[in-house]
């Protein structure tokens, strides 16, 4: 088909609606809020996971299945945890022609569907660590505006939920699960992100503290959380009585976390990545990483092109690159070309008559366009090369694009000159709830609020008497502030 018709520095909402389908990741579904995710974007999910899931399982976490449904009494056992949220779940109220005695929820994460029996099964303190992770899908039925992978009305997550008997081993796993978001958002979807803590704010109101990795969109200037891993304190051992019998015989209450990435991961990496051409996969989450693309002229010796097709698909996929070829005749290569390019595959490969009497073939990279003629002879080492060099250069790329998104700032004027700018801003803050109420006050408007988006781990230097851009107190720490999604 032909192009797109929207321009990603003009119309990003429209370019991104349109890039999502053309690149055949996404088919629009008849319930608002609800999207197909074809095998494009399913190949993605799956390549991650793999990572994900090995890791985990590195960790002794183990994979479970709690039920999709969750009785009423249990979900509104936790007040002011559920309370902000109530609105978005989902209730099945019928079955058939008839109504249900009492109506069921579906589960929009799943604390309260696991920690009733977190509580039967830990009894001492042999019964810790409890590390349990489950794949699933989440519904939270949200009304502002959907947007494939972003924000959407089902998605696919993992859940990860563990009880341990101290804190220190809440504390380090929340860190160890951070940095493992950190390498699937910078190490496959070549996505930087910024690794800090929630404000008191912005947390997950039923936990202790909230660690997120977050990205930033330089096309809208929103910051986007990209993944979360929350301490949850006592607070949900409490709630649900997961106590145990500590050495010393008495009874102690479980330390808990509670982490997951979602199918966002995916959004993010589209719009950090994308262009007027369509999509741009980084190579590492690319199922097709090659297409190798017949280029027959007139007769010359079309056989010979073919095969010399196929032979290239046979040694890259030997040496474990994802490479196919487009045989279909019904297609020009022009018309291949663009079409593998909207799909975003990082490398092209085409065999034409000369490539052929040469024994070389030519390489396109999808990200800078440039052409390569490769010798078939080293074809594997050049291919690989040049893929590693794929991945790096997105990244360092992506990197340079939010790092001059980037504006430190000291003051309230420089903080909302700045926002005008769609930056994400770092200023020294006071660190009080109530200065950042008054922050989302001050700057409301038909382009949303400023937030913080989050305190980085790496803390700048506080000079001596700095004061908070906000309010004028003593400031206390550097947080990153912006407009999000
Ligand atoms: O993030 C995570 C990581 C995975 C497990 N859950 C936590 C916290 C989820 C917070 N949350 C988010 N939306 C909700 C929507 C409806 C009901 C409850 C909730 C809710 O508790």
């Amino acid at each position: 088909g032909l192009g797109l018709s929207f321009k990603k520095d003009e119309n990003f909402g429209e370019w991104y609606s349109e890039v999502v389908v053309s690149g055949e990741m996404i088919e629009y579904y008849d319930i608002s809020g609800c999207y197909i995710i074809r095998p494009w974007a399913m190949s993605i999910w799956e390549i991650m996971q793999t990572f994900f899931d090995a890791e985990i399982k590195k960790m002794k976490i183990k994979n479970c299945y709690f039920p999709l449904f969750v009785s009423p009494g249990v979900l509104e056992k936790e007040k002011d945890h559920i309370e902000g949220f109530a609105p978005e779940v989902a209730w099945v109220t019928k079955s058939g022609q008839s109504d249900l005695e009492v109506p069921i929820a579906i589960r929009p994460t799943s604390e309260t569907v696991m920690y009733p029996y977190y509580s039967k099964w830990i009894r001492g303190h042999r019964d810790l660590p409890l590390k349990l992770n489950q794949w699933c899908n989440v519904v939270r039925w949200e009304f502002s505006n959907p947007t494939p992978f972003i924000r959407s009305r089902e998605f696919l997550w993992q859940e990860g939920h563990t009880a341990f008997a101290t804190k220190s081993e809440a504390d380090t796993e929340v860190l160890d699960i951070l940095e493992l978001y950190r390498r699937i958002y910078e190490e496959f979807m070549a996505v930087p992100v910024i690794k800090g803590k929630k404000s008191e704010l912005e947390k997950f109101a039923g936990g202790l503290y909230t660690t997120t990795v977050e990205a930033f969109v330089p096309n809208t200037g929103r910051g986007i959380q990209g993944a979360t891993s929350h301490c949850l304190g006592q607070n949900f051992s409490n709630m649900f009585d997961i106590t145990f019998e500590n050495e010393k015989g008495e009874k102690a209450k479980a330390w808990q976390n509670s982490w997951a990435y979602t199918t966002r991961t995916i959004g993010v990496m589209v719009m950090v990545h994308g262009d007027d051409k369509g999509l741009v996969l980084p190579p590492k989450v690319a199922s097709v990483q090659v297409i190798v693309i017949p280029v027959p002229y007139k007769d010359a010796d079309t056989q010979g092109i073919f095969d010399a097709c196929n032979a290239t698909v046979e040694t890259l996929s030997e040496a474990g690159i994802g490479a196919e070829a487009d045989f279909r005749d019904n297609y020009s290569p022009g018309w291949k070309y663009s079409h593998w390019e909207m799909k975003g595959v990082p490398l092209r490969i085409e065999i034409g008559p000369k490539d052929l009497a040469n024994n070389q073939v030519r390489a396109v990279r999808r990200d800078s366009g440039a052409k390569i003629d490769l010798p078939r002879a080293s074809l594997v080492e050049q291919v690989k090369e040049i893929l590693y060099k794929i991945q790096e250069s997105l990244f360092e790329a992506a990197k340079q694009r939010r790092d001059a998104c980037i504006q430190t700032v000291k003051t309230w004027d420089e903080f909302v000159e700045a926002l005008g700018q769609r930056k994400m801003i770092l200023a020294p803050w006071c660190d009080e709830v109530e200065v950042e109420k008054d922050v989302k006050a001050r700057t409301k408007g038909e382009m949303g609020a400023a937030k913080s988006l989050c305190s980085p781990m790496e803390q700048p230097e506080i000079p001596e008497g700095t004061i908070c851009f906000a309010s004028g107190k003593p400031a206390k720490k550097w947080t990153y502030w912006g407009r999000s999604y």
